[in-house]
This record gives C-alpha cells, sequence and structure tokens, in this order.
C-alpha cells in the first residue's frame, strides 16, 4: 500500500477513537521517523501503538498548559506567600521547565529523571524514545502525586502524623488478592518489560522511589515493583522524615517543602493518579487536565468535591507553590464538606496483555484511635445518604452500588464504542442494558450478580485485611461487531477496603472480625472471552439487523436459510384466488383511511365491528387479553380443541398413526384493515406485513435450551416482534421429512389448523404446517415458557380470509424490558399424549408443565 494510503487508514483507524486527522499526522511522521518507516509496528493491534502515542502527546499537551499556568502563578504569587528558605529555592526553580517534575526529586539534579529505569531500557517500546523527547512533560510524578490543578497533593506533615507502622500495613502483599487488588500500573506483570508509555512512567516513578527508599536506608529488596501502595507511603513516611528531620533537604525535595504546621487533622485522603500497563486505554494523570477523569469523578464522587478537597487545607502546606487552585480554598471551605478533608483521589486505570482491565480508586485515611471498622453496607448507606444530600440525586433507583455497576458498564460500553464502532452511542448501549431506565433495581433478565464476600486475609501483626465487595455484570451485552471476535465480556468491581490500625487493641478486634480496611478501591475487572457473534443473520433482509451471540459456549449459529417471508413447498396449496374470497369479509368499495370510518368497514368484521389495533400499531388490549386467554386455556383445561380424525401432527412424528388426536387449538384471527385498505378484497394486516421493527438478538441462553431470542429495547404490551415464518409445508410432506431426517428436529413444526374446525378434517395434501428447520425467520429461535410467556402467537389474516392458511404472528403480552429473552407456550403438555415429541421444559415458569423439570 502507497503511504499516503496508510496515512489515510491510520486516520481512519484513529478517527474512530475520535481523533481528528490534523491530530494523528504529526504523530504518525513521528512515529514513522522513529521506526524508521517500519509501519508493521504502527498498524499492529489496530494502531495501538500510534493510539497510545497520540493519546501521550494530549496528556503532554495538557501538562504543559497546566504547567505553564502553574509556573506563572509560582512566579507571580508564590514567592510574595512564601516564607524566605522557600522563596529562595523558587527563585533557584525559576529556570527549571516545569517544578513540579522535580517536586520528588532525591536531589536537585535532573539525571535520575532522564535516566530510563532498568525496565525502561529493556523496554525497547515506542514510547521509551517517545518519552525521551520530551522528558519534562513525560513525568510520572506529577500523576502520581500531583493532583487537581496540579497539586502536589502529600503534605508531608500529613504524613508526619501517621505512626510507621501504619504505613506498614498499607502493603497488599502476603494476601490472596494481592494481584487483583493493585492498583492498576502492576497488573501482576512486574516480569513483563513490553510495557507503553505508561507503563514506563510507572516504572520511572517506582524506581525514584526505590531511590528514596534506600536514601532513607531501608532495604530495597522488599520492595517489588507490584507494590505501589507500599511504596508509596514508605516513600511518603520518608519524604516526610526528610522534611521533619532535616530542613535542608527541603533543598534537595523541593516537592517537601512547606510548613508543618497547617494540616487538618486526621484527614481521610483521596490521590488522584493516572497510570497504565500495556494496552493502556485511558489513565489520566490530572483530574483538571483529562475531561475523562472529571467525567468519572462526576459520576464518582463530584469533581467540584474532588477538586475542592483535593486542594483543601493545603494553603499552606503546598509543596511548590506551583499549584494555583490549592490556593483558592480555606481550611473552613475545607470543613464545610465535614470531616472528610481529601487530599487526593487516586484514579487507576489499566490493562493487561491478557485482556485483564482495571479500575481502581483509592481513598487512604488516618484512622483515629476510636475507628471501629464499619461494614460495608453501612458505608454504601452512608455514602448514599451523602450523595442525596449533596447532589439532589433523585432518590429513585439511587445507590452506590448501582452507581459502581454503572461506572462499570459504561466502561464496557465507552470501551466498546470507542474502538469498533462510530455510531454506538454508550448512552443507548447502557439503555439497552437496562440500567438507564428509572427502575431502581436491574432490568428483568438481566444477569447481573451481585456477590458480597467477606475476605478474611491472614493477618500478619502488621498486616491489612479486605473486606472485598464484588459484583459482577455478565456478559449480556450486545456486541457491535462481527464474527468470532476477542471481546470484554465481564466486568467485575470490587470495592475493597483496607484498614490501617493503629492501636494493638484495635489490631485484635480486626483480627476476630477478620477484617481491617485502610484504603477502598473499586475495581473493574473485564476478562477477554471468546465469543460467536454475527452482525446480522437476516442478512439484509429485514428492516432491522438481528444480531447472534453465543457467550456461553462453543456453539456456532445453526445452519438454516433465513428467509423473511413464508416459501411454500412442492405440494403445499396457498394460492388465493381473489374471486374465492366471500365479499362479506372484506370491503370492496372502501378506500382511504378505514381506521377514520365512523362506521367501521367490513373489514372491522372478524373482530366485533372495531379494529383490533391501536392507531400506534399496537393490539389493542382487549384483544390480546381474549387471544391470551385463550391460549393459556387451551394449555391448561385443553378446552377449545378441535379433535382431529387423523392428526397430521401425531402422524409427523410417527406415532399415534390413528384414532382420534389429542387436539389442537381453534384460533381466533387478526384480520385488520390497517390504515388505506383500498382493499377490494385484499385486506392486510399491515402492521405484520410492515416487517420485524423491534431490535432483536438471538443469543445462547445459559440454560439447556439451546438458542433464545431477547428484545435489546423496552417493548410495550401489544407490540407486533415477528412472524412465525418457514416453509409451508402440508402434513403428508412434514412426516416424510420428519421420517427422513434422523437427527431430532429442534425446531418445532406449527400447525396450521384453524381451517379444520370450519372446513372439517382436511386430506394431509391440503393441511398445512409450518417448518422452520431449514428455511425459517428469526422465530425459529424463540423459546417455549409455560403459560407466562411474554409472547403470545395470533393467526393473522393476510392475503386471505382463507383459514387454511394463515399468517401466525408474535405480539407481546405485557410490557418487555430490553434484554428479556421473548418466549411464547408452544401449548406443549408435556406428558405422553403430547403429539410432537416434547423436550424437558426449563422455562423456568414458576407455572411450568413440565413434571419433570425441576
Ligand atoms: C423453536 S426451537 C427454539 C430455538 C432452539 N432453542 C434452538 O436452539 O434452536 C424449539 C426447541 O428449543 C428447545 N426449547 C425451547 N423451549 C425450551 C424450554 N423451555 N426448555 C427446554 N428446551 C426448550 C427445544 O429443544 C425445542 O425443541
Amino acid at each position: 500500500m502507497a503511504p499516503k494510503a496508510k496515512i489515510a487508514k491510520a486516520c481512519k483507524a484513529m478517527k474512530n477513537l475520535g481523533y481528528s486527522e490534523k491530530t494523528v499526522r504529526p504523530v504518525v511522521k513521528e512515529l514513522l521517523e522513529l521506526y524508521e518507516n517500519n509501519w508493521m509496528l504502527i498498524e499492529e493491534d489496530n494502531y495501538r501503538v500510534l493510539a497510545e502515542a497520540i493519546l501521550d502527546r494530549e496528556e503532554q499537551k495538557a501538562r504543559s498548559n497546566e504547567l505553564e499556568h502553574l509556573n506563572a502563578w509560582s512566579e507571580d504569587e508564590a514567592e510574595e506567600n512564601e516564607p524566605p528558605l522557600k522563596r529562595s529555592k523558587l527563585s533557584s526553580q525559576k529556570n527549571q521547565s516545569s517544578p513540579s517534575l522535580h517536586a520528588f526529586k532525591p536531589n536537585s539534579s535532573n539525571e535520575l529523571e532522564n535516566q530510563p529505569s532498568d525496565e525502561q531500557k529493556k523496554d525497547g517500546s515506542t514510547y521509551e524514545k517517545h518519552q525521551d523527547k520530551d522528558v519534562e512533560l513525560k513525568a510520572p510524578y506529577m500523576s502520581n502525586y500531583c493532583h487537581g490543578k496540579g497539586k502536589t497533593s502529600r503534605s508531608p506533615s500529613l504524613v508526619v502524623e501517621e505512626p510507621a507502622k501504619e504505613i506498614k500495613l498499607i502493603s497488599d502483599r502476603g494476601t490472596d488478592e494481592s494481584n487483583s487488588l493493585m492498583p492498576l500500573g502492576y497488573l501482576g506483570n512486574s516480569g513483563d518489560e513490553s510495557g507503553s508509555c505508561c507503563d514506563f512512567s510507572e516504572k520511572r516513578m517506582i524506581t525514584y522511589e526505590r531511590e528514596n527508599y534506600t536514601v532513607f536506608g531501608k532495604e530495597k529488596g522488599n520492595l517489588h515493583d507490584d507494590d505501589l501502595a507500599f511504596e508509596e507511603n514508605v516513600f511518603d513516611k520518608h519524604r516526610c522524615e526528610a522534611s521533619a528531620e532535616s530542613e535542608p533537604l527541603s533543598y534537595d525535595l523541593p516537592g517537601l517543602e512547606g510548613p508543618l504546621a497547617v494540616v487538618p487533622p486526621d484527614p481521610p485522603r483521596l490521590l488522584l493518579e493516572g497510570c497504565s500497563h500495556e494496552n493502556y486505554s485511558s489513565a489520566k494523570a490530572n483530574c483538571s487536565i483529562f475531561p475523562e477523569v472529571i467525567d468519572l469523578d462526576a459520576e464518582v464522587l463530584s469533581p467540584c468535591l474532588l477538586q475542592k478537597d483535593a486542594c483543601a487545607g493545603e494553603k499552606s502546606s503546598d509543596l511548590e507553590g506551583n499549584h494555583s487552585e490549592s490556593m483558592n480554598y480555606t481550611q473552613s471551605e475545607a470543613q464545610e464538606y465535614g470531616n472528610v478533608t481529601r487530599d487526593s483521589l487516586k484514579l487507576d486505570v489499566a490493562s493487561s496483555s491478557g485482556g485483564e482491565v482495571k479500575i481502581s480508586l483509592m481513598v487512604k485515611s488516618a484512622l483515629g484511635s476510636d475507628f471501629h471498622v464499619p461494614s460495608l453496607e453501612s458505608v454504601l448507606k452512608q455514602v448514599e445518604e451523602q450523595c442525596l444530600k449533596s447532589y439532589m440525586i433523585p432518590q429513585t433507583g439511587f445507590s452506590m452500588l448501582r452507581l459502581m455497576k454503572e461506572v462499570c458498564e459504561c466502561f464496557l460500553a465507552a470501551g466498546t464504542t470507542s474502538t469498533y464502532t462510530e455510531d454506538v452511542n454508550p448512552a443507548n448501549l447502557v439503555s439497552s442494558l437496562g440500567i438507564s431506565d428509572s427502575e431502581a433495581g436491574p432490568a428483568k433478565g438481566i444477569d447481573h450478580q451481585l456477590s458480597v464476600c467477606s475476605k478474611s486475609a491472614t493477618i500478619n501483626m502488621n498486616d491489612t485485611v479486605r473486606i472485598q465487595n464484588l459484583f459482577e455484570v455478565s456478559p449480556q451485552i450486545p456486541r457491535f461487531f462481527g464474527s468470532v471476535h476477542l471481546d470484554l465480556s465481564r466486568c467485575r468491581i470490587s470495592l475493597t477496603m483496607a484498614v490501617n490500625v493503629s492501636s494493638e487493641k484495635e489490631r485484635s478486634i480486626m483480627k476476630l472480625n477478620s477484617c481491617t480496611p485502610s484504603s477502598s478501591r473499586m475495581m473493574i475487572v473485564q476478562k477477554q472471552h471468546c465469543y460467536h457473534y454475527i452482525a446480522d443473520i437476516t442478512k439484509g433482509q429485514e428492516a432491522n439487523e438481528i444480531s447472534l451471540i453465543n457467550e456461553i459456549n462453543q456453539d456456532r449459529c445453526p445452519t438454516f436459510n433465513y428467509i423473511s417471508e413464508n416459501v411454500t413447498y412442492q405440494n403445499a396449496d396457498v394460492r388465493f384466488f381473489l374471486g374465492s374470497i366471500p365479499d362479506e369479509n372484506c370491503c370492496p368499495n372502501c378506500f382511504g383511511d378505514c381506521l377514520s370510518f365512523e362506521i367501521p368497514c367490513n373489514c372491522a368484521g372478524k373482530t366485533g365491528g372495531e379494529f383490533a389495533y391501536t392507531s400506534g400499531g399496537l393490539v389493542k388490549e382487549k384483544f390480546l387479553d381474549n387471544f391470551i386467554s385463550m391460549n393459556l386455556k387451551h394449555a391448561a383445561q385443553r378446552h377449545n380443541l378441535f379433535y382431529c380424525q387423523d392428526c397430521p401432527l401425531e402422524r409427523s412424528n410417527g406415532k399415534n398413526l390413528s384414532g382420534k388426536c389429542n387436539g389442537h387449538i381453534v384460533r381466533n384471527f387478526i384480520k385488520e384493515c390497517w390504515y388505506k385498505c383500498g382493499c377490494s378484497m385484499k385486506c392486510s394486516n399491515r402492521v405484520v406485513q410492515q416487517g420485524i421493527k423491534a431490535k432483536l438478538q438471538v443469543f445462547m441462553t445459559p440454560e439447556p435450551k439451546g438458542w433464545g431470542l431477547r428484545t435489546l429495547e423496552d417493548l410495550p404490551k401489544g407490540a407486533f416482534i415477528c412472524e412465525y415464518v418457514g416453509e409451508v409445508v402440508t402434513n403428508r410432506e412434514l412426516f416424510e421429512r420428519n421420517m427422513q431426517s434422523t437427527v431430532y428436529r429442534h425446531v418445532f413444526p406449527v400447525l396450521l389448523d384453524a381451517g379444520w374446525s370450519s372446513g372439517g378434517v382436511l386430506a394431509d395434501e391440503q393441511a398445512l404446517c409450518l417448518d422452520a428447520a431449514v428455511y425459517g425467520n428469526v422465530a425459529r429461535f424463540i423459546n417455549h415458557r409455560c403459560f407466562d410467556a411474554n409472547l403470545v402467537q395470533i393467526p393473522v389474516e393476510i392475503e386471505t380470509p382463507d383459514h387454511h392458511y394463515y399468517h401466525l404472528a408474535f405480539f407481546t403480552t405485557r410490557k418487555v424490558n430490553a434484554m428479556e429473552e421473548l418466549t411464547w407456550d408452544y401449548g406443549i403438555d408435556f406428558s405422553d399424549h403430547q403429539p410432537a415429541k416434547a423436550f424437558e421444559c426449563y422455562c423456568a415458569s414458576k407455572f411450568c408443565r413440565d413434571s419433570k423439570s425441576i
């Protein structure tokens, strides 16, 4: 491919992620230089490297803007406000490109920062080179320690108050869950050297922290790359020790400068941190820079609260004096938010090459001596109350767990949307998942699980224990891209609480209760999962696409030919002679909109002189209920049946070859003159003729029912879903087919039996059935449910009032929620008398008629 075409393709791919060509081109150019025109490296993994490079660049841009702003502040204001010692330091920093970058350097040299860590050296990724170009904008320290408006969030004096033993407690090591509970940059990939830009940053940070660790005389060997929390705290502690113990160190550690006195007591702190790992998606460092983070904050904790809190009480403890926002908030403002004063929020998003994605939210707190471990429920309740109070959220349906679930699902939706489609709106997706409607709980039919588990970890005297609250959003998520694919299919949020305990007494209590929080994290874990997906099984034959997905097992779409209208097989006689249609069944003279006539025309004769549909195309309740109760009666009491002498269905099944059959339902019909008939004896059921309008999806059911059909949107009662379409065959033909077939036919044949009641017993050549086994439409996937199915089958006249042949249409019996499986009652009695071979019923209805089924 010509380079131009390649560039155009890359731009197109990035457009899908929301990047304009203007943004993409220079990055492509840069990468081409870097890779010496090796396109393969750029194109790999669907332009992953390019996407990351763009993100990286955007981050840099945002950061430099931020830094400019901060520098301006530090020049204009900081000096005036700072004590002489600090002022002189700030003056000396003026020429540095980014004060915040140096905030955590162990000494004033740039050496460490500019030198890649061992990991980076091995890494060899684009980003190593890429970052080296703009090293001052890449420093991870900001992302980890400077929050809100670039604020350095850790006040040394704050940490000084923490006893050393607390610091150790934050280590995640020693528990089973260490990997899953790790902040995101640490997805158990310490041995993985193929990290990307953010990985790189993270490791730089770790390297740096190790340096600090060494500087302060601790054993490096005790630290692992994946022990961020531990290291951070160790680092904090030593920073603060340095600050507290040795004033001159503040020269070397400018970030540690700041008066010790103006620190609120025991403030729990939130750290906003962006870090990431390979396949990184949206790790962001600074909430003021990155809108995604702000958005998420807005959802979870409210940006204003975060930002204010992030700065609260730090006016004089500001480390660099270069974070202007922080100075806008006073202690009293901070107190406005109650006794929870936050320094920063830590939010990680990362994914591994194995397909795991984690988002973690960490809250740190220094605990008072009267602290007791609350139950997770009580915490959630309190947060809910707080949120309701603070943000005027309407009470209905609001819960923290729901909110977390929504974060989780939006994460999936946004990821799916941005990666694979241009036009799928996450909001739609979310709504199709049934979580954005007004109902309090998850929509019915969505397989959300909520499990709360308490993990009692082994407790060392210095360790933490976690209470973990998990829920999983199961993979009932419609897919928008095709074929067999690897994609995110599970999403799990865990809220983990681990508490630092300062006293022996508390620790003993914790031990007894098997729990001790020191930080809270919320994690979303997505696992990749192989599934089978077809975007449109109709191959364009229906107005809407109907997708098929199997996230349960390895079964693939059954082989059949999709048809949207019945086809007639060999002997089936469904020829219509207009002349044979009696006049009284039609209105040969009416034209225009029959529904507007004061006196309904003959077309409404069959439905008691009233049209069966509302003007919105729904079957009117009274008709619907009539059909429903008739079907119920049939299934329950076997009333209203027609008992044929020579039952084609039983014969087709190879049994009961003579004698009276077990009975078939006598059907009522909908004959409708639906808008503008002008029929001259060809009244049509236009609602049905217009075809499938609902958004449907074929899916593999988790029960042993095989495939099923579900709706992807909420449906009102009386809505037309689809026709049962298949081959119109005579009973004899069906019988012969069944005889020849060696395999069990999964598709239940439908007997078009209504004519029998009026015209007497038809010969095998005349009685008709619908067989959708080989040729059929989506209705062939609709499973059976005893009695309380959400669909009812109604025979509708379309071409002819000859009940020998009619169309079988499905309508909803009630409001159906998005993602609910659609079912109809096959009318099977599950006893041995059943004409067709009955299956073991897994309908799960409490009215299930199958005594064999549990
Ligand atoms: C019209 S097909 C429905 C689609 C079918 N599940 C499939 O995988 O193709 C009817 C067949 O589905 C299965 N089925 C339908 N409803 C069922 C139920 N409630 N319990 C168990 N199996 C069911 C039976 O095998 C039945 O013969």
